[in-house]
């Protein structure tokens, strides 16, 4: 029976914990949206390039999403009990350690954007071994993977060297800090993570998807002396354990996936040759490349896509740029240039073009395919006729500038150009975003009309476990209708003009944290 014919009886839900946001998202047998609800939550800036969470709001802000939309979801008339099953999916590399008798937090979570650990990035780069880090994880060794933040925390918080003096410290992502909480903490101690999300930390051999002693030794960390996750598939049917509190209690956790593996299994990236490129906090372009990891040469990453299973574990490259729509976020936020991210587009379109205006939004040194940690957000062509559109218009094209740089590479390093690209994320919202983007790359941009694939894709792990669906040819018909198709509107001499300036704005941005 397809998809659209089944009868709608059973639900999954999902739990998408962002970087910004949190949402509680049911879905249908047809990958329709049936409940939801979303809530932000407290951005922390202690420092110029610090960024952190309260762990314990993050929890907060799930439970309160689940009981929000399970309360809409019974009031259309439906059972709880046709929740058959729930998934996570979670922003990846932040990091969160607490104490394994307590179960209490020991600091603030370590968000994926923060830089603090630059210099001692830089110690470890002069280290012998540096070099071949990448070929045995996936990751090179930046301020972006949980390592480089646990490392610091070790050095600089006393707290936590004496829970690993003692071997108390529990470590780990922000998957395995949820299901920990969501468990009930230390009644039941379920210490999990898939390995979409265990790859983030550079302590996972990326072939063996096992934890490898030879990178951890070579962080000069004691394994015993920390407590780690098992790493267990992305779609399971037990080892997640089950919801302790909340409208669905009881309810069983089947599914997790790092939030940008989530969305491409939400976007059916299930055959290799598949990508989807998600313009959330940060742009993540991810491009399946079948069951065997891809080393790029040209400043990419490689990581596991999903694994749901023997023949169903996939891999990808990625390209990852840290800022994307928080550059949004940070003209509402830090300079009131408009009441809310909706708006902007509306402001860049008061003028026709960026008027010699190019914004290097390198807020977090620059990640692919450059990967520049002493690059600081940098405006460049600034003169008496700049208005605040132009500034608008520079700062969403500094994404699609970033994103055309990452496809170059993947073409180089898969030996394929990409005849289409799927999107999603927030800022996909703005169309002037999309045809930008569509216009630099010169290939066709594909927009759901359902965009919270991210969700979708932690539904369909968990909806693969439960026996919701049990083939990706299932799934192949979802989210399909009312998509927009933006085309490329301009030559490739004149996007290849456009894109030389934003080079060369990249150069320019260099050695300014040094
Ligand atoms: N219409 C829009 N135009 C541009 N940016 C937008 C728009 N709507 C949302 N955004 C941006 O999208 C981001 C939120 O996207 P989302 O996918 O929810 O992110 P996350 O999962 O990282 O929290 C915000 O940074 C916001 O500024
Ligand atoms: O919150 P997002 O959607 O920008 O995703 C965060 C990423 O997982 C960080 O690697």
């Amino acid at each position: 029976m397809s998809p659209a014919t089944a009868p709608t009886i059973s639900f999954i839900g999902a739990i998408d914990q962002g970087t910004t946001s949190t949402r509680f998202i049911i879905f249908n047998q047809k990958g329709e949206i049936v409940a939801q609800h979303q809530i932000e939550f407290e951005q922390i800036y202690p420092q110029p390039g610090w960024h952190e969470h309260n762990p314990d709001e993050l929890v907060s802000s799930v439970e309160e999403c689940i009981d929000g939309a399970v309360a809409q979801f019974e009031k259309q008339g439906h059972s709880k009990s046709q929740i058959k099953a729930v998934g996570i999916t979670n922003q990846r590399e932040t990091t969160v350690v607490w104490d394994k008798n307590t179960g209490n937090a020991l600091y603030n979570a370590i968000v994926w954007t923060d830089t603090r650990s630059q210099d001692l990035v830089r110690r470890l780069k002069q280290r012998l071994g540096a070099s071949e880090l990448t070929s045995r994880c996936g990751l090179p060794l930046s301020t972006y993977p949980s390592v480089s933040k646990l490392l610091w925390m070790l050095d600089n918080v006393k707290a936590v060297k004496e829970a690993y003096e003692n071997g108390t410290l529990a470590f780990g992502t922000v998957d395995t800090w949820l299901t920990f909480k969501l468990n009930g903490g230390t009644t039941k101690n379920v210490y999990v993570s898939d390995p979409s999300n265990a790859s983030r930390t550079m302590f996972m051999n990326l072939e063996k998807l096992e934890y490898d002693n030879e990178l951890i030794d070579w962080f000069r960390l004691d394994r015993n002396k920390i407590k780690l996750a098992k790493i267990v598939r992305s779609s399971d049917k037990t080892a997640y354990g089950s919801l302790a509190n909340t409208s669905l209690q009881g309810t069983k956790i089947m599914g997790c996936l790092g939030d940008q593996s989530a969305a491409l299994v939400g976007q059916k990236g299930f055959t290799p040759g598949r990508a989807k490129n998600t313009y959330g906090t940060g742009c993540f372009l991810l491009y399946n490349v079948g069951d065997k990891p891809v080393y790029s040469s040209h400043g990419l990453m490689s990581t596991v896509a999903f694994d749901f299973g023997p023949g169903k574990c996939m891999y990808a490259l990625e390209g990852s740029i840290a800022v994307g729509g928080s550059s949004v976020k940070f003209l509402v936020n830090n300079f009131g240039f408009i009441e809310n991210s909706t708006k902007l587009s509306a402001l860049a379109e008061t003028v026709e073009d960026n008027g010699g205006v190019t914004f290097v939004t390198a807020f977090s040194g620059l990640f692919a395919p450059y990967w520049i940690d002493d690059a600081r957000g940098t405006i460049f062509g600034i003169t008496a006729y700049t208005q605040r559109g132009h500034i608008a218009r520079a700062t969403l094209e500094a994404t699609c500038f970033q994103t055309k740089a990452i496809l170059d590479s993947m073409g180089k390093d898969s030996g394929k150009d990409l005849e289409e690209l799927a999107v999603d994320g927030g800022m996909c919202n703005s169309d002037l975003v999309m045809q930008t983007q569509s216009d630099l790359i010169g290939i066709p941009v594909n927009r759901p009309a359902m965009r919270e694939t991210t969700a979708l894709g932690a539904a369909i792990a968990a909806g693969f476990a439960a026996g919701v669906w049990s083939t990706f040819e299932e799934l192949q018909e979802v989210n399909l209708e009312g998509s927009t198709f933006f085309k490329p509107q301009i030559t490739v001499e004149a996007a290849d003009k456009r894109f030389e300036r934003w080079e060369k704005a990249v150069q320019m941005s260099k050695g300014w944290a040094n």
